[in-house]
């Protein structure tokens, strides 16, 4: 049976928590501390294609293949770290060029340039049904790229020092990461829609 979000008096009734999907355990671990109790959302761990693009389109579009997949709203995220010397790329493909030549490659790519600042970004998408058209929410933090420093257990944080920060997102506390995180911030916006939207979910016995 279709999935479908419903409108009924000033609300929109959907079919089911939404759904965050994503193949990447530590987004979900700060998504899930970001969010908090704020929105009721369940997750389901699967890898979606990485695509080519704009930013907003390859996010809109993995919305689109997350609410097919699950049949029901779902929110999911794309990151992109962008080097301003490099016109912001890698950006999306950011994924590929960490696995493929690492933080000493990436501190690498700026080696001909004076200009080491980047911005890391996340466009979140929520698509309420699998024929509804992705909400986007975008949050941006500015820094730059420095050797490595700090643990290694999330992608780039060690090689990005965000501006006004003397420690990289690595060396941070994480509650300190998640305040002023390109995360934190895009989180920030899906929770005022969601706010001003006023989802509620429909149950067993009003189904
Ligand atoms: O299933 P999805 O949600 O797509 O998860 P992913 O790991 O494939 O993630 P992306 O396609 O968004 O690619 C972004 C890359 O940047 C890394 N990344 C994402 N957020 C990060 C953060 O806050 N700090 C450091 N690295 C991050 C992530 O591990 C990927 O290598
Ligand atoms: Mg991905």
């Amino acid at each position: 049976m279709a999935a479908a979000a419903r409108t009924v008096g000033s609300g929109v009734v959907l079919p089911r928590p939404v759904t965050f999907v994503t193949g990447n355990a530590k987004k979900l671990e700060e998504v899930r501390a970001i969010l908090g109790q704020s929105i009721p959302f369940q997750s389901l761990k699967l890898d979606l294609p990485e695509l080519q693009g704009e930013p907003e389109d390859i996010s809109k579009e993995k919305a689109r293949i997350a609410a097919k997949e699950v049949n029901g709203p779902v929110l999911v995220e794309d990151t992109c770290l962008c080097f301003n010397a490099l016109k912001g790329l890698p950006g999306p493909y950011i994924k590929w060029f960490l696995q493929k030549i690492g933080h000493e490659g990436l501190n690498n790519l700026l080696l001909a340039y004076e200009d080491k600042t980047a911005y890391a970004m996340c466009v979140f998408s929520l698509a309420i049904g699998p024929n509804s058209e992705p909400l986007t929410f975008v949050g941006k933090t500015l820094g730059r790229i420095v050797p490595a420093r700090g643990p290694n257990d999330f992608g780039w944080d060690p090689i990005f020092q965000p501006h006004g920060y003397d420690q990289t997102y690595a060396e941070m506390p994480k509650e300190e990461k998640n305040k002023i995180s390109h995360r934190g911030k895009a989180l920030e916006l899906v929770k005022s829609h969601f706010a001003e939207a006023r989802y509620t979910f429909q149950t067993e016995t009003t189904a």
